[in-house]
This record gives structure tokens, sequence and C-alpha cells, in this order.
């Protein structure tokens, strides 16, 4: 893997996985969304990972509509490197997933690299009350939900938006996930420096073990050498611990809401900015400085 000096920190916004029942904190509007945004950047973050909500209820919606309420205001505040959702949610089809990065030929886009299980219906032990039907009905349909992506589902992302400059944060909820990107390197389809992204956590996907984490960043190694930059995220209560190891190894990192509501056992965090201050105070404590976002499009090749 390449040399590099500073750690990325990558944050999740919101996503389409935890429902507004579950975090007062969670970002719902365009402009809370915004605003959370803007301050994670401010803190440190220097890729921001966005997905768009229904303002009313708090839905995941691909509506680029929704998205043209936040977007032109994050990059006016902020030079952080814009990642837009291609996973949308894992109840839409692709079509509707890849619209908003097709559209709006942001710098990245998030990719997932293989179909999986995708088990939300562990969060029904710990979050019981909704406002809203969607909500439970989101985890309770995960005891069936199949996350779709077929070799030619990633192969439509790929050259949609390969063919605006868009790079990929290529995300590898399992080992063979990393096989799936190899494959697509051998056929010359996507080209690096590839920025592979290791999900721990998931149900459906590879654990959060430490050696689960070994095991990826060795196999990832293996595959791609020099020509990728690793970064890992870790779900729930596994986030900074799994950032801790591998920005320890030298990985990059992702935090935000969409992957953790927390701050610490049984604390929710209170914002995104706080969950970038307490990577920042770890990899201050490992002596590790932070990408800019500038330095950040430098190591991934972004177009800026
Ligand atoms: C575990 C994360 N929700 C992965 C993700 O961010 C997927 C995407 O947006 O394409
Ligand atoms: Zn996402």
């Amino acid at each position: 893997m390449a040399s590099r000096k500073k750690v990325i920190i990558t944050c999740a916004v919101t996503g389409a996985i935890h429902t507004p029942s579950m975090s007062e904190y969670l970002p719902v509007t365009p402009e809370e969304i915004t605003e959370s945004a803007v301050a994670a950047a401010e803190a440190g973050a220097a890729i921001l990972h966005l997905h768009a909500r229904d303002p009313e209820t708090g839905r995941p919606t691909q509506d680029p509509k929704v998205f043209e309420r936040f977007l032109p205001n994050i990059k006016q505040a902020t030079n952080a490197a814009i990642n837009l959702t291609t996973g949308g949610s894992p109840h839409m089809s692709v079509e509707e997933r890849m619209r908003p990065a097709v559209l709006f030929k942001p710098e990245i886009a998030s990719l997932n690299m293989g179909s999986m299980n995708f088990g939300l219906f562990p969060m029904l032990e710990r979050h019981t009350s909704f406002k809203h039907a969607w909500e439970r009905e989101h985890l309770e349909k995960s005891f069936d939900l199949v996350f779709k992506n077929t070799f030619s589902d990633i192969e439509k992302i790929m050259t949609a938006c390969g063919a605006n400059g868009t790079r990929f944060e290529c995300e590898c909820y399992d080992i063979s996930h990393l096989y799936n990107l190899r494959n697509f390197v051998d056929r010359g389809i996507i080209e690096g420096p590839l920025f592979v992204q290791s999900v721990f956590g998931i149900l459906g996907g590879i654990g959060g073990h430490p050696e689960d984490v070994l095991h990826m960043r060795r196999t990832a190694d293996r595959l791609f050498g020099d020509g990728y930059r690793w970064s890992v995220l870790g779900a729930g209560s596994n986030q900074m611990r799994i950032a801790a190891q591998a920005a320890s190894m030298g990985g990059n990192i992702r935090v935000g809401l969409e992957d953790s509501l927390w701050i610490g056992p049984g604390a929710l965090a209170q914002s995104n900015a706080d969950q970038v201050s307490k990577a920042r105070e770890l990899l201050a404590g490992l002596s590790i400085d932070v990408a800019t976002p500038d330095e950040a499009r430098e190591m991934l090749g972004l177009k800026g």
C-alpha cells in the first residue's frame, strides 16, 4: 500500500439505515443536513458522504430535488469533497439509487461491491417506539432484505458515474467484495488509485472483531498492492475501536451518524462533528495528522 503521511476522515452525515425516532440528533431536513455536514467539515472531515431524506417523515429518498436543497449550500460553505451515495436505501432499485450521483457528477460516489443479506432487525431490541410507521417496517422487512449489487449493477454505476470523472468509495462488507473489486480491475472497468472502504459489523457482512479487520487489510494488500487507499467504518458500537485499530495500521477512517448513533457506550452522539472531533482526538493520541480536503483529493486522485 502506498506510503502516506496523513489520515483522511470521511463523515457519513445521515445515511438510510437509522431512523428519526432512534435519535433526535439524526439530521433529517435539508437545513439540518447542511448544518451538520458543514460542522463536520469544520471539525476535520475531508470527505462528506451524503444521503437525502424526506423532510417530513425522515424516510430515505434519492429524489434529486431533495439533494438540490442542500448540495449547493454545502459546496458553498465548505471545501470538503462531496461523496454521494449510490446505495441509497437497500430497499430501493439500482436505477433509483444511482440517479443523484449520475446527475450531480460528484468527486466521489459510494459503490457497494456485492449483494448481501442486510440485517437491520437487531436494532428492534434497542429501539421500540417509532413516530412513523415506515420506521418499524424498515427494520422488520430486513429479515428478508437482500441488498442487491450484481456484477452488472456495479458495472452500470461504474460506467455511468465514471464517465463524469467521479471516483468511487468501494464499500466492501466482506472478503468476497474485495475479490469482486479485483475482478473489475482485471477487466479494466475501474482504475486505481482505488479507495477501498471496509465495512465492519453490518449483519450479513463481516463482523467487527480485530481479526476481521486484519483479514480485510491483508487480503486487500495481497489483491491491490500499492494501488489502493484503505479506509474503514465500524457500524454501531464498533465505530471508534475499529477506527483506532485501522489508523494505527496506516488506514483512513469513516465516522458519522449514518454508521453509528453513539459517541460512547449508551451515550448518543449529539452531532456528526462530535464524532469527527472524537476521531481527531484518537488520531492525535497516535500522533497522526489529519488530511485536508485538498490533500485527500491528491491522495485519491479526485477531479477537484
Ligand atoms: C454501511 C453504510 N451504510 C454503507 C454505505 O454508505 C452505503 C452507500 O451509501 O452506498
Ligand atoms: Zn451511505
